[in-house]
């Protein structure tokens, strides 16, 4: 393993196991504000609906009223609307609707212009602009405002007054649909007032109370209806948590659908690694009055501030421990591997070294010559190998003990440095014998130089505890391509010669 990655790999790790803990303890969050979501939108649609309750409460008190109070006249259904606006600042609007027949209509109109005194018309909102998109039901009836009691200004698009046929607006139509079709109160779609704020309208027929005969087959249908400002379907200050999101929607129309938003708060952006990181939580419930026709989103979308100062203390000590026992571990390892490789050093030295002159043994010698002449062999130069006995060594060790021998073979060695150069190789191959390689041998007489070199270098008297030895040396001499081209070859005519030169000198 290549030791320069270690540090990069342990940084790589900690970063990773750091990541690892962030999403640990996000997870952990997450599980507390899960039943967080659940407590926040069980709230609001608890608060929804009872909003929508009060608000029936106030229709059902008015259509009681339409059904058996008429005959006290407008001024008391006035005043008892009046009444519930003062109490009710999110009513906008009172009014009373009545189904009138295509054949009943020239006799609706002329008995409410006479009760009124003025000119009373079955009309559209804006028949150019918003013709119908429904059917109408029994083949033409009209649904003209009856009676209206607005709480100040009328907002559109009811500003157009008495005989507006809330048929001929297709979203008041559909709530109107609705509350006929289930005897039950209907909520529109939202849609502008004239203040620029959103209102929504609660529509429900007045005469359920008439038993007889079944309501819906009454040739003058009544319907009573609301309209109120959506703000107030909320309380106002939601007092929502960071990256919190509250949407509120008409069943009949999709989620993405701007026409059926009631309400979209509270959206909070978040960083792109915060998205990454934290999930997004989120929870649907349909809520509303007696028939649920709102659906309501709470959706959260989960950051770093959901992690509390504690678990930021814990996840920075966890850090700091991590990254101290990976410094640590890769100390370890860097050390155990620098010992490794020195103990391998060291065997090697072993293995290949003469251990008490410390020069290569037979072992190195014979690799550096094969790797010499095959070196040779492409270069077509030479090789010698010179092979040196030392003469009288017998008697050092006889005379002055084996550890003055020792030392003199050291000295040996020492004087062998000295004169060889340092890519000459040289080996004790035991004993008193030494051996020499040369490589790029041009001419022999370059070797007989260093043939008497040495001789000269080594026959210098050897110093002993205060005791002078001298010493000869015989040198053989063998050439690479000349005398073989194997190791055996080369030493045996080495030592062939070497023995000659022994002879010689003893001779001498
Ligand atoms: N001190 C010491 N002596 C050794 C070692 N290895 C071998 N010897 C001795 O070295 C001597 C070598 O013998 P020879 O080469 O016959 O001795 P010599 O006196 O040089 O004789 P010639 O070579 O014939 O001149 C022997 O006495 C060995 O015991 C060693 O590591 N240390």
């Amino acid at each position: 393993m290549k030791m320069k990655w270690l540090y990069p790999a342990a940084l790589l790790l900690w970063l990773v196991l750091c990541a690892l803990i962030g999403v640990a303890f996000a997870s952990r969050a997450v599980h507390q504000v899960e039943s967080e979501l659940e407590r926040v939108t069980g709230r609001l649609a608890e608060d929804i609906a009872q909003r929508l309750n009060a608000t029936e409460a106030q229709l059902d008190s008015y259509a009681g009223f339409s059904t058996f109070g008429q005959h006290h006249g407008e001024l008391t259904e006035h005043s008892l609307l009046l009444r519930q606006f003062k109490r009710h600042p999110s009513i906008v609007l009172g009014l009373r609707v009545r189904r009138v027949n295509e054949g009943e209509r020239a006799a609706f109109e002329r008995e409410s212009s006479a009760r009124r005194g003025r000119p009373v018309v079955i009309h559209g909102y804006d028949p150019a602009r918003q013709p119908p998109r429904y059917p109408l039901e029994g083949g033409g009836s009209h649904y003209p405002v009856v009676s209206m009691v607005p709480a100040g200004a009328l907002p559109p698009p009811f500003s157009p007054a008495l005989g507006m046929d809330v048929s001929r607006v297709d979203f008041l139509y559909d709530a109107l649909h609705q509350s006929q079709r289930r005897e039950l109160p209907a909520l529109s779609r939202p849609f502008a007032l004239g203040d620029g704020r959103l209102g929504y309208l609660i529509i429900r027929p007045a005469d359920e109370f008439v038993l007889q005969p079944a309501p819906a087959l009454l040739p003058d249908r009544q319907f009573v209806a609301l309209v109120l400002r959506v703000d107030d379907l909320l309380p106002r200050a939601l007092d929502l948590p960071p990256g919190m999101r509250v949407q509120l929607w008409h069943q009949r129309y999709g989620q993405q659908d701007p026409q059926g938003r009631f309400l979209d708060t509270g959206r909070v952006a978040r960083g792109p690694f915060e998205t990454l990181l934290f999930p997004s939580l989120a929870l649907s419930r349909s809520t509303g009055g007696s028939a649920p026709s709102l659906m309501l989103k709470v959706s959260w979308q989960l950051g770093w501030a959901q992690i509390g100062l504690f678990e930021w203390l814990v996840m920075a000590l966890l850090a700091l421990v991590l990254l101290a026992v990976l410094l640590f571990g890769v100390n370890t390892l860097l050390r155990c591997h620098v010992d490794r490789v020195a103990r391998e050093q060291e065997l090697f030295h072993l293995a290949n070294h003469d251990a008490l002159t410390g020069l290569a043994n037979r072992n190195l010698f014979e690799d550096r010559l094969q790797h010499a002449i095959r070196r040779v062999r492409r270069n077509g130069k030479r090789l010698a190998l010179l092979l040196l006995d030392m003469d009288r060594f017998k008697p050092v060790n006889d005379t002055y003990g084996h550890a003055a021998g020792d030392r003199v073979l050291q000295l040996i060695a020492a004087r062998l440095n000295v004169v060889l150069r340092g890519e000459d190789t040289v080996a004790r191959l035991g004993g008193d014998e030494f051996v020499v390689l040369l490589e790029d041998v041009d001419a022999d007489a370059d070797v007989a130089q260093v043939c008497e070199r040495l001789q000269l270098a080594l026959q210098e008297p050897y110093q002993i505890d205060g005791d002078t030895v001298t010493l000869g040396v015989s040198i053989g001499t063998a050439f690479y391509p000349d005398d073989g081209d194997a190791i055996e070859a080369l030493l045996a005519v080495a030592d062939r010669t070497m023995y000659s030169a022994k002879q010689r000198a003893a001779a001498r």
